[in-house]
């Protein structure tokens, strides 16, 4: 996915911009920043849930105001810290992203879903307001692969998480990752997290990418004020 000078206003308000810069397939980027400063945004633009108004964002070449929204849906996948769920079981909650296109997943793809993200076959029937927490997390995280997407989008998804479901959902995405060849972008507020998964992070301020390159830009950071912030992040 490429990103080619992107502005995005709220109104007036100018939230992202002249964004630039490539998140490649295979690999993890992190989005880190301080609060308000635009990650969520960019995001939704990465995915359709907003528009932006100057720029370009391309997919394998094609501008994504060119994909069918299904289409798009389809080759971008989504998970929040939340993690909502339907009432019901895990297998409607999986079934969901086909369902919306009038299609059924089979038991076979439902279960090799799961295994994915480390919960057996018996997890299908239960009821999802049953799940923990992390368990939650884990299904979010099957049901976007459902649509085998190019691109997943991750927003805080460990941020509510005790430390070891935190570290079972990064173990499972750097599998993913693996596995699937997707392009990862993150964004996290936990810059250690970013240091140990993220070959590559952005750093955002006040809607723009202060710093970009490899996730160990962030113990020697060239800008100021990026340094501030990790300061008071890392110790
Ligand atoms: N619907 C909206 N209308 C107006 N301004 C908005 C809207 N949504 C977000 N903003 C503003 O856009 C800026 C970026 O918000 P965004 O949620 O993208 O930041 P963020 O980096 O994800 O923050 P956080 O880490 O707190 O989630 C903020 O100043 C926010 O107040």
């Amino acid at each position: 996915m490429q990103l080619n000078q992107v502005n995005y206003f709220s109104g007036d308000v100018h939230i992202l911009k002249n964004i630039t810069g490539s998140f490649y397939a295979g690999e993890i980027t992190t989005l880190v920043g301080p609060s308000g400063a635009g990650k969520t945004t960019l995001l939704k633009l990465c995915n359709g849930l907003l528009s932006y108004q100057s720029g370009e964002i391309y997919i394998k070449d094609k501008r994504i105001n060119e994909y069918e929204p299904v289409e798009l849906r389809r080759s971008v996948g989504i998970a929040l810290q939340s993690a909502p769920m339907i009432s019901g079981s895990v297998l409607d909650n999986l079934e969901l992203p086909l369902v919306l296109q009038g299609k059924k997943l089979s038991t076979q793809n439902a279960k090799e879903l799961l295994n994915d993200v480390g919960l057996s076959g018996e997890f299908l029937k239960r009821n999802s307001k049953e799940l923990s927490g992390g368990q939650r997390q884990k299904v979010s995280i099957a049901r976007t692969l459902v649509n085998r997407p190019r691109i997943l989008l991750l927003d805080e998804i460990t941020s509510a998480l005790d430390r070891v479901s935190q570290a079972e959902i990064e173990a499972l995405i750097v599998k993913i990752n693996r596995k699937y060849g997707v392009a990862i972008i993150w964004i996290t507020h936990n810059l250690q997290q970013a240091l140990n998964i993220g070959a590559y992070t952005w750093v955002m301020m006040d809607g723009t990418v202060v710093e970009v390159g490899e996730s160990n830009l962030l113990l020697s950071p060239k800008n100021e004020r990026v340094r501030k912030f990790v300061k008071g992040q890392l110790g």
